[in-house]
């Protein structure tokens, strides 16, 4: 499979969404880096499941351009479709994996959808890569997803997601629900996959801890639109009121000095230490957007 080299993978401009009444996004712009982790954060409703939905083509939306690896998605064809979608992975929340299926039987569903030309024995040898891949027991192949606990469910969603060798990974909320330590797995893991496979990862997130530790930028979602982007340090020092309150409200706070902890920065001055100037966050924030600097 090869990869274009498109500078940059995702490129949403001026994306309108709505149901019925309701906007969920009014004139959205969006640009993902080739190579990075970006972070998708913003309050509960505020359209960060639709915008991911939007970006593979299973929401469409009412006005706007989107661009996946060159390609138009909002003007696509059925048959540009089927090809683009083999390009990307997807961890949809919960994992929604296939109950009736094992997880190795999972992990062959896009292959056998994709290349139907595959033998069985190929196939089950490929989906036994990808769940090892995943940080999963080579037992776990056999078993159903009944039988897996939450931080196994998530490996075997993302294994199905790697299953095609995707150049875009798209992960929804991919901790939620998971301890700490398995949080933390998970976010290893990600960033491992990450370097070693040379994806783009799209990660919508509530986690501080994920931000901090392996998101390249940032996204806020509020107001309808994608406010500020950027890294943490350069959303820090943004004045938005939400980006303040996230970011440096108790559990920001507290998910920075752990991550400065880690890294041996000084705790208390770990904002400073971080803070960008005020040049790089003036060209952070969308100053249209209401409350913005
Ligand atoms: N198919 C749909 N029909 C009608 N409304 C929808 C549909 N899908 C999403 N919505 C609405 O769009 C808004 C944004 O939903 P979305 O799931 O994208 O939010 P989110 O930012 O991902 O939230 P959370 O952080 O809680 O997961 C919500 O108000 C939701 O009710």
């Amino acid at each position: 499979m090869t990869h274009a080299a498109s500078p940059d993978p995702i490129v949403i401009e001026n994306l309108v969404n709505r149901f019925g009444d309701h906007a969920i996004h009014e004139g959205l712009s969006l640009t993902v880096r080739r190579g990075e982790i970006l972070g998708v954060v913003g309050g509960s409703g505020t359209g960060k499941s639709v915008l991911m939905r939007s970006i593979i083509g299973l929401q469409v939306p009412e006005s706007g351009s989107i661009t996946v690896l060159g390609r138009s998605i909002t003007d696509a064809q059925d048959d540009d479709d089927i090809d683009i979608r083999a390009r990307w992975g997807v961890l949809f929340q919960g994992g929604a994996l296939f109950s009736t299926l094992t997880v190795g039987e999972n992990v062959e569903v896009p292959l056998r959808e994709f290349y139907p030309e595959l033998g069985d024995d190929l196939l089950h040898e490929i989906a036994a890569y990808k769940v090892m891949l995943s940080g999963l027991p080579e037992e776990a192949v056999g078993k159903y997803p009944a039988e897996l606990s939450g931080g196994m469910k998530k490996r075997a969603g993302l294994a199905r997601a790697l299953a095609l060798d995707p150049e875009l990974l798209f992960l929804d909320e991919p901790t939620a629900g998971l301890d700490p330590i398995g949080a933390a797995a998970f976010d290893r893991l990600t960033r491992a996959l990450q370097e070693t496979l040379g994806l783009t990862v799209f990660l919508i997130t509530h986690d501080l801890d994920t931000l901090y530790e392996i998101c390249d930028r940032v996204a806020v979602l509020a107001d309808k639109r994608v406010i500020a982007v950027g890294t943490i340090p350069e959303l820090l020092a943004t004045d938005h009121p939400w980006i303040q309150e996230y970011f440096n409200g108790p559990r920001g706070r507290a998910a920075r000095d752990s991550r400065a902890r880690r890294t041996g920065a000084a705790g208390g001055g770990a904002g400073e230490a971080l803070a960008a100037t005020p040049r790089q966050a003036a060209d952070t924030v969308d100053k249209s957007a209401p409350g913005g600097a």
